[in-house]
């Protein structure tokens, strides 16, 4: 079996949205896909108004397939301290003709004002590891690690484009996605993400490489790039209007410097992914500003680094949970 289903990226690519159906008869939802959490949660009726702005809600008395699972409940928090919490149901779930029958639907019965404030968005697909999925008193299984068995590959790969659709599939790996070769990475799973080791990097086309290991985890669900402040400052460094602003939260410059330079990184035998200098400036630091904030910022409120969307979306990654490697490739 296979899927393929388009994402679609918010203002700023802040984030990657994509249509997924819920329940009988189904329920469309708009649903971010994040690597770097193993909750599937929805918007749902269970909610109280105030918390709700605009999301399409999933309803389980809806849904003839839907069954509680009575007793479990869930609760999560993520890196920007945003958070969610609510009910268990079982109900088949289908991404991109994909179709899970019995995936546990987490409905949410609270949610933080970000995710309220996030109009656009109905919820998360956790596709990191199940061992850090939040259901009490027993964990679930991902979308993906349901599909699994199923699938023609145990791999399922992200195309993120800047400022355009993309693509996820499940099962299977589209030649004609990417360029060169696909060089694979050995992923530690134990903490529940795709963590990996990336030897070193580069700023700018001219630049030497600075051999120095990077750990850190491939995370569709960060819109930045966080790496250590050794990296962002080497970086910056190279930019003549850049400064470190905590007023604005991080690293900004004028968003027209013609000197920011393109940033690559090392994945294995002699790979390096280039991120063009285009999708370092993030958004303005504020209406009429001329100043951009960085899609670089330091890894220290986190303590590992995290490949968000701004790297992400420079390659085609492949997530192969049959072997937990990670396979980056050129497009
Ligand atoms: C507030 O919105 C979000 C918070 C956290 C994640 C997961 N990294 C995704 C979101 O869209």
């Amino acid at each position: 079996d296979r899927g393929s289903v388009q994402n679609s990226p918010k203002l700023y690519d802040v984030e990657y949205l994509m249509p997924v159906s819920l329940g009988t008869p189904s329920q469309q939802l708009n649903l971010d896909l994040d690597t770097g959490s193993s909750d599937l949660w929805v918007f749902s009726t269970l909610l109280k108004e105030s918390m709700v702005n605009g999301q399409t809600l999933y309803n389980p008395n809806a849904s003839t397939t839907s069954d509680k699972m009575e007793g479990y409940t869930w609760k999560i928090t993520y890196g920007d301290q945003s958070y969610s919490s609510g009910d268990v149901y079982i109900d088949t779930v289908t991404i991109g003709d994909l179709t899970v029958s019995t995936q546990a639907v987490e409905a949410a019965k609270v949610v933080s004002e970000e995710f309220t404030a996030d109009s656009d968005n109905d919820g998360l697909v956790g596709l990191g590891f199940g061992i850090i999925n939040t259901v009490q008193p027993y964990k679930q299984k991902t979308f993906f690690e349901k599909a699994m068995p199923g699938l023609d590959s145990p791999v399922f790969t992200a195309d993120l484009k800047a400022g355009a659709p993309g693509r996820y599939n499940f099962g299977y790996i589209d030649d004609d996605a990417y360029s060169g070769n696909i060089t694979y990475v050995p992923v530690n799973s134990t903490d529940g993400f795709w963590r990996w080791v990336s030897p070193g990097f580069q700023v700018g086309s001219a630049g030497s490489f600075n051999s120095t290991r990077i750990h850190g985890i491939a995370d569709t669900g960060t819109t930045l790039l966080l790496l250590p402040d050794s990296v962002c400052d080497a970086f910056y460094s190279q930019i003549a209007s850049a400064e470190y602003e905590p007023s604005q939260g991080g690293y900004t410059f004028e968003c027209g410097d013609p000197t920011v330079p393109d940033f690559y990184f090392g994945t294995a035998n002699g790979q390096m992914i280039r991120i063009p200098g285009s999708y370092m400036s993030y958004s303005k630091t504020d209406t009429g500003s001329s100043r951009c904030f960085g899609g670089m910022q330091s890894d220290s409120g986190v303590g590992f680094t995290i490949w968000g969307d701004v790297a992400l979306k420079a390659a085609f990654v492949v997530f192969d949970q049959g072997s937990e490697q990670l396979g980056w490739a050129e497009k």
